[in-house]
């Protein structure tokens, strides 16, 4: 019998508890930005000073990169003298104007100026491209920082850059999920190598020199059919909250409840029957799950979020049983040469689910973390691979002195921030040792039985629970041996795992991150330098940035994983090998 609500639970491992609460994120998941209304929470964050640490100046969140963009926009575009500013008389909320939309901002809005007008006011109208003129309804202005937010309302003028026929959803332009498929995936990808850019412009706090030229983006082998876990979401009944049981009073569902995902810019769930951004097992899940809720609804008191994660079984082509397995209809075949790949979807967050990176297996609880883009996790590991020791000299007459032969070789990694050991494993091949650290045990549990199902073996591979931070009190491998590899949550690393990264300073550091804006800030820290350890002012920091570049984890979206490469400077480069200034 299909199971009911029971199977609605916490579905991430990383802090954030679900459970039958409604995801503030629609499809993405819940580490990615919230893209509801943007507020100034207090005058420290307008300001952009947020965070109160000594060193990390930013919390890269939305509205700061929004307003850096907006700044730099009103800046090109010169249209009016500073004393100019009170002069400007703003169109009223709720009312409809013609907007010429410049640039996409880091966020995956359009930010453009009224048509026919000379205000630099920046409208920010999400759903358009640069060169787009649109009709936007406004609905908040902020005078000070001289932007206004507005709803998309309909395309007057097309831009040279959008394709209306590749949008692959009707809901899209509503949904807040996908904010580029009107743009083909070459522009994407090129607007993301810019957010990578502007990311370091604005919050590295280097200065241009120190920051390489930005590689391209890395695209998804898949477009769109690439996310392996999605959430959508449903409110509960009208009057839920105020009845609660606690005056004698239940409600109950009178009819099923959209199911879905939030219109954008909004706190209202959309219905939205199917997703083209999973995978075939995904939305096939979704099918079952919203007749199954249909089905159940009098179970239902409370809006609930449903997990749908994708599951694969590995069949050698030798025991694949065609009678049995193609006859399973919730399932999906793939032919992958030697062996045929069952995917299904799984939506009970404590079953377990199984993954394959090339032939790395990964199992996680299915309300684990986990990268949601399978297509994409060969091309990345390998990249992390092929970069996280030194480049080899470029040619002959670069091929090392006798003296830098006699350099340490690197054999010891730390995985900080493991989650289930993606990187520990996938990079287990290139070190004698391995240490992932992660705050969740449930992930570390995890990590230490997929090291095993991989063939490493505790003598190789230790995982501890703990906070990052802690890190630095285990380290026994010398840092001349040692990489770091670095994937925080958004959020970035803080400050005291930062100051004793760098006290420490290990040959190299791959810091990986969703987040591009609090990578830049972070990464800022280890090139310019930290204030007691190793010396201030610019480039006094002790490592160099290698390389830089976006991989697309999230295609029709505004996001982008940033991958920086930083090696420590020899004594030549401007610190001694000590980390001494
Ligand atoms: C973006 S995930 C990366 C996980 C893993 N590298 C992967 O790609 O699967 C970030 C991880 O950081 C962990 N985390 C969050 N805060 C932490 C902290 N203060 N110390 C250690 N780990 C933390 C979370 O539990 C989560 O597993």
């Amino acid at each position: 019998m299909a199971s009911s609500a029971a199977n609605v639970g916490p579905v991430e491992s990383n802090g954030i508890g679900l459970g039958e609460k409604r995801y503030a994120e629609t499809p993405l998941r819940s580490e990615e930005p919230s893209r509801g209304s943007y507020k100034f929470k207090n005058k420290r964050m307008r300001k952009g000073h947020g965070n109160t640490s000594q060193i990390l100046k930013t919390n890269g969140d939305n509205e700061e990169v929004l307003l850096r963009d907006v700044t730099s926009l009103i800046k090109s575009l010169d249209l009016r003298k500073e004393s100019d500013a009170v002069s400007v008389t703003l169109p009223e909320r709720l009312t409809e104007i013609q907007v010429e939309i410049k640039r996409i901002s880091s966020t995956g809005d359009g930010l453009g100026v009224q048509k026919n007008s000379n205000s630099d006011q920046v409208y920010v109208v999400p759903f358009t491209a640069p060169g787009d003129v649109v009709t936007a309804k406004i609905f908040k202005h902020f005078e000070k920082e001289r932007y206004s937010m507005a709803d998309f309302v309909k395309i007057d003028t097309p831009s040279p850059h959008r394709d209306d026929s590749l949008v692959k959803c009707p809901y899209f332009a509503s949904c807040s999920g996908c904010q580029f498929q009107m743009l083909p995936y070459s522009y994407q990808l090129a607007h993301k190598k810019t957010i990578v850019e502007n990311a370091y412009k604005n919050f590295s706090n280097l200065p241009p020199e120190l920051i390489p030229a930005i590689d391209d983006t890395i695209g998804s082998p898949l477009e769109y059919g690439y996310r392996t876990k999605l959430t959508p979401h449903f409110d509960g009944p009208p009057d839920a909250r105020r009845s609660d049981g606690r005056n004698g009073i239940k409600r109950s569902f009178k009819e099923v409840p959209p199911i879905g995902f939030m219109k954008k810019g909004t706190r209202i769930t959309i219905d939205i029957e199917d997703c083209p951004i999973g995978t075939e097992a995904v939305r096939k899940g979704n099918q079952r799950e919203r007749k199954r809720v249909a089905d159940n609804l009098s179970d239902y008191r409370k809006g609930a979020t449903l997990l749908l994660r994708e599951n694969t079984e590995r069949i050698a082509k030798a025991d694949f049983d065609a009678t049995k397995d193609v006859n399973d209809e919730d399932a999906v075949l793939e032919d992958r040469g030697a062996h045929m790949h069952k995917k299904t979807c799984v939506t009970d967050p404590n079953a377990k689910t199984t993954e394959y990176i090339d032939d790395f297996q990964f199992v996680n609880p299915a309300g684990a973390f986990f990268q949601n883009n399978n297509s994409i996790l060969p091309r990345f590991t390998q990249y992390i691979r092929d970069n996280i020791l030194p480049p080899p000299p470029a040619s002959p007459s670069q091929s090392p002195s006798p003296s830098q032969n006699q350099k340490p070789t690197i054999k010891h990694l730390i995985d900080a921030y493991s989650g289930s050991g993606l990187f520990t494993i996938t990079l287990s091949a290139l070190f004698t040792t391995s240490l992932g650290i992660d705050i969740s045990s449930s992930s570390i549990t995890s990590a230490t039985h997929n090291a095993l199902l991989n063939a490493l073996p505790p003598s190789s591979a230790t995982f501890i629970a703990a906070d990052a931070a802690a890190l630095f009190a285990s380290i026994s491998t010398p840092a001349a041996e040692t990489v770091v590899m670095i994937d925080p949550p958004r959020k970035g690393c803080d400050e005291s795992f930062l100051r004793q990264l760098v006290r420490y300073g290990p040959a190299r550091v791959v810091y990986v991150s969703c987040n591009v804006h609090t990578q830049a800030r972070d990464v800022g820290v280890l090139v310019g330098g930290v204030e007691g350890v190793d010396g201030v002012g610019v480039g006094r920091g002790k490592y160099v940035l290698e390389s830089l570049r976006g991989f697309d984890f999230f295609p029709q979206t505004g996001h982008v994983e940033g991958v920086a490469v930083l090696r420590r400077k020899e004594g030549g480069e401007g610190v001694e090998e000590d980390g001494r200034v």
